[in-house]
């Protein structure tokens, strides 16, 4: 059943937990202290957007940044998942983008508010096609890129995540059980960097997975 139904996982509505300053260089380049737990967020599904489907700059934002990132699609779940199994509960994988409203993500820090409006908006998490577990048999050790107009901003590589794979699922399995078709962002490495009306997005999972998508404004506002 599963094998059926994890292609489409977007359509299920489940939760999109994501994991922030899980990189070195990206915390640095935020200048963010070092975490010495997971830094964890969430997205709704509304957040999800398929390749043909422009990625809108919020009404209220004037610095929309690209973060590129591995997601982990969960294959079955679970609460408490001991780290040594975690990897058994991973269905596939996808290529994501967790789109932050940069401006208002310091606004709400400065504030002490949470980064609802920074991270959750409509369209926030742009995804590729749902890739099968054993197609990526080393989740551990895959580059992870991004270019604007042709021109490349940030590439990574998965081997320099602060929390592994594993010790990710057990510790947010251990603050809300996790389920069948949810996705977990794993954080994005360095250079990340404002998009503007009309560019041109292009992100990949080394050579496995790709995805093309173009930035306009949104029209929605009060
Ligand atoms: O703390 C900040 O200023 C920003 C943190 C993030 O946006 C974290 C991420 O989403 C990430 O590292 O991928
Ligand atoms: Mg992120």
């Amino acid at each position: 059943m599963a094998a059926v139904r994890l292609p489409r996982f977007w359509e299920w509505g489940r939760k999109i937990v994501c994991v922030g300053r899980n990189y070195v260089d990206h915390a640095k380049e935020l200048n963010n202290p070092l975490p010495s737990e997971p830094v964890l967020f969430l997205k709704p599904p509304s957040s999800y957007l398929r390749e043909g489907h422009p990625i809108e700059i919020p009404w209220y934002s004037h610095n929309l940044h690209h973060e590129v990132e591995l997601g982990l699609v969960l294959g079955k779940g679970g609460r408490c998942i001991p780290t040594a199994d975690a990897m058994d509960f991973i269905g596939g994988y996808a290529l994501c983008l967790d789109m932050t409203a940069r401006d208002t993500q310091d606004t709400c820090k400065q504030k002490g508010l949470p980064w609802t409006l920074a991270k959750a908006f409509d369209g926030s998490c742009p995804i590729g096609d749902f890739i099968p577990k054993q197609k990526i048999p080393e989740p551990q050790n895959l580059r992870v890129w991004l270019k604007v107009n042709g021109a490349l901003r940030q590439d990574g590589n998965t081997s320099d995540m602060i929390f592994s794979i594993p010790s990710l699922i057990n510790y947010i399995s251990n603050i809300m059980t996790l389920e069948e078709g949810d996705l977990i962002l794993t954080g994005t490495p360095a250079g990340v960097s404002a998009v503007h009306e009309g560019d041109r997005l292009e992100a990949g999972l080394g050579n496995i997975s790709t995805m093309n998508f173009t930035i306009t404004r949104s029209s929605a506002k009060p």
